[in-house]
């Protein structure tokens, strides 16, 4: 059975062109005029993109005395109804858990995704164990090892430990993810906040001044260049954390930074609405910043020192949210996104003319397919590639709505927004999974997508290191031992 992409035009990272794209067994077998196939989908006036991929979920995540509401089943739902084919979701041991153990439990809960998945695995605690099951985890399929420097008490890791991880991360080819906040200074403004009488959700936004960023983005930079390794840096929210990045890749170094599109369309002045749940439900870390911080973050996209749009779609119900009425460190940290991220990125940064469609597929597929070393898998529109494909009618519009979401929670941090940009059918590797604003597909079509270690640029920058490590000078006619 043969589908064809008809009458569209193909966008990919690097090309814009008019050809039909036909697909058999899951996989792209032909790009070119004329093409015919059992079923046809018709793409007049419309862009064939790549999928997107979101590197960022937490999807029933246990987190801060609750579960996020969004699972596998409706996430991955709300995933493909906004054009994204492919989640990167956190196994996140709990303090003293083996590796392994925690991955059976996120293979259990992924049972039920939609579209094709991936995962990332937290190190949230150091010992020996942890340093071999890393082993047993990349020989797993994955190749990325989170390090929270915040959430101190619980998933947060200290310099020593995030130094031994990143040393092991360097010799397995794997690359390291930092959620980077300063948990210490963090939990000191908090609690000083909290002493002073602000314990409104605002104060979660105080708590997390761009400077805990900042300082916590260049630490993890510089002590991944110590170790040898390159460094992906989740939810840049700020200039001072991008300035960090920044000056890193004009340096040589190996570093990604990942806004989110919450931080590039949303500001902090949802803190200071008078309806607390408003507020609450907004509340994430980093928080939402000032103008100048989101103008930032669009300039790293335009040029390429920030490289993939993710959501950290991490989704909890107005009641949940509600655990932190009186103390705001109590209300569960995350918003969602994942139905939304092309939509508002295509709205406000084609739309805008701030990205060019090519850069649009960069930086929510193309980027992240090759960081985490799916691409040409995933992420592009080439033959043998995945047909996890969108495609995108430019002209299309709606509304977003709590009302019309896929998404299982009550409200939507995007609600009200228009949207011009959408997808007319999303594919899952050739199943129409999207199509006349419905899901067509059945839960726990999604596959888990294994990704090798030992990318072009970890070899590259191990052996650089290697080059230039510390060596004895050869020197004669002094003693070696100094006797
Ligand atoms: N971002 C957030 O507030 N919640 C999800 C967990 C994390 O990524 O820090
Ligand atoms: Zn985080
Ligand atoms: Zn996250």
């Amino acid at each position: 059975m043969t589908t064809v992409i008809k009458n569209g035009t193909i966008v990919t990272a690097d090309l814009t062109y008019k050809a039909d794209v036909l697909i058999e067994g899951g996989q792209i077998i032909e790009i070119g005029p004329d093409l015919k196939g059992d079923e046809s989908l018709d793409a007049t006036g419309c862009y064939v993109m790549p999928g997107g991929i979101d590197p960022h979920t937490h999807l029933e995540m246990p987190f801060m005395g609750t579960y996020s509401t969004d699972d596998f089943e409706s996430g991955t739902r709300a995933a493909l109804a906004g054009g994204t084919t492919m989640v990167v979701d956190f196994a996140l041991p709990a303090p003293g858990e083996g590796l392994l153990d925690a991955l059976k439990k996120w293979d259990n809960k992924s049972t039920r995704a939609h579209c094709d998945y991936s995962f990332h695995m937290a190190i949230t605690w150091w010992d020996k164990q942890v340093f071999d099951e890393m082993k047993a985890v990349t020989e797993r399929g994955i190749n990325t090892f989170k390090h929270f420097m915040a959430y101190k008490g619980a998933l947060m890791v200290n310099d020593d430990e995030l130094y031994s991880s990143f040393k092991r991360c360097a010799e397995l080819g794997a690359i390291p993810l930092v959620h980077a906040e300063n948990g210490d200074v963090v939990a000191e403004l908090s609690a000083k906040l909290l002493a002073e009488g602000n314990n409104g959700p605002e104060g979660h936004a105080y708590s997390r001044p761009p400077q805990v960023e900042g300082e916590a983005t260049n630490r993890a930079i510089m002590i991944a260049d110590m170790a040898g390794v390159p460094l992906y840096v989740v939810h840049t929210s700020c200039e001072e954390s991008h300035e960090a990045i920044r000056r890193a890749k004009m340096n040589g170094k190996r570093v990604w930074g990942e806004p989110l599109i919450q931080h590039l369309t949303l500001d902090e002045s949802e803190y200071f609405d008078k309806d607390w749940d408003h507020a609450a439900r907004r509340v994430m870390s980093p928080p939402f910043r000032n103008k100048q911080h989101q103008d930032s973050l669009w300039a790293g996209l335009q040029s390429g020192t920030l490289s993939c749009v993710a959501t950290d779609h991490c989704a909890f119900s107005t009641e949940q949210k509600r655990y932190g009425v009186g103390d705001f460190t109590k209300i569960p940290n995350g918003t969602g996104g994942l139905e939304d991220r092309l939509p508002m990125l295509w709205t406000y940064g084609v739309g805008t003319g701030r990205l060019t469609p090519n850069e649009f597929v960069a930086v929510t597929s193309t980027n992240i397919a090759k960081i985490l070393n799916v691409y040409p898998k995933k992420g592009a529109v080439l033959v043998g590639s995945d047909a996890d494909l969108v495609v995108w009618d430019p002209k299309a519009s709606k509304t977003i709505s709590a009302k019309t979401q896929q998404s299982a929670i009550d409200y939507n941090v995007f609600e009200g927004k228009e949207v011009t940009g959408l997808p007319r059918y999303t594919l899952s590797r050739g199943v129409v999974a999207w199509a006349d604003g419905e899901i067509k597909t059945k839960e726990g079509h999604g596959q888990f997508v294994a990704r090798d270690p030992g990318m072009p640029v970890t070899k590259a920058l191990s052996t650089w290191k290697d080059l230039t490590a510390p060596r004895p000078v050869q020197r004669s006619g002094i003693p070696a031992s100094g006797v």
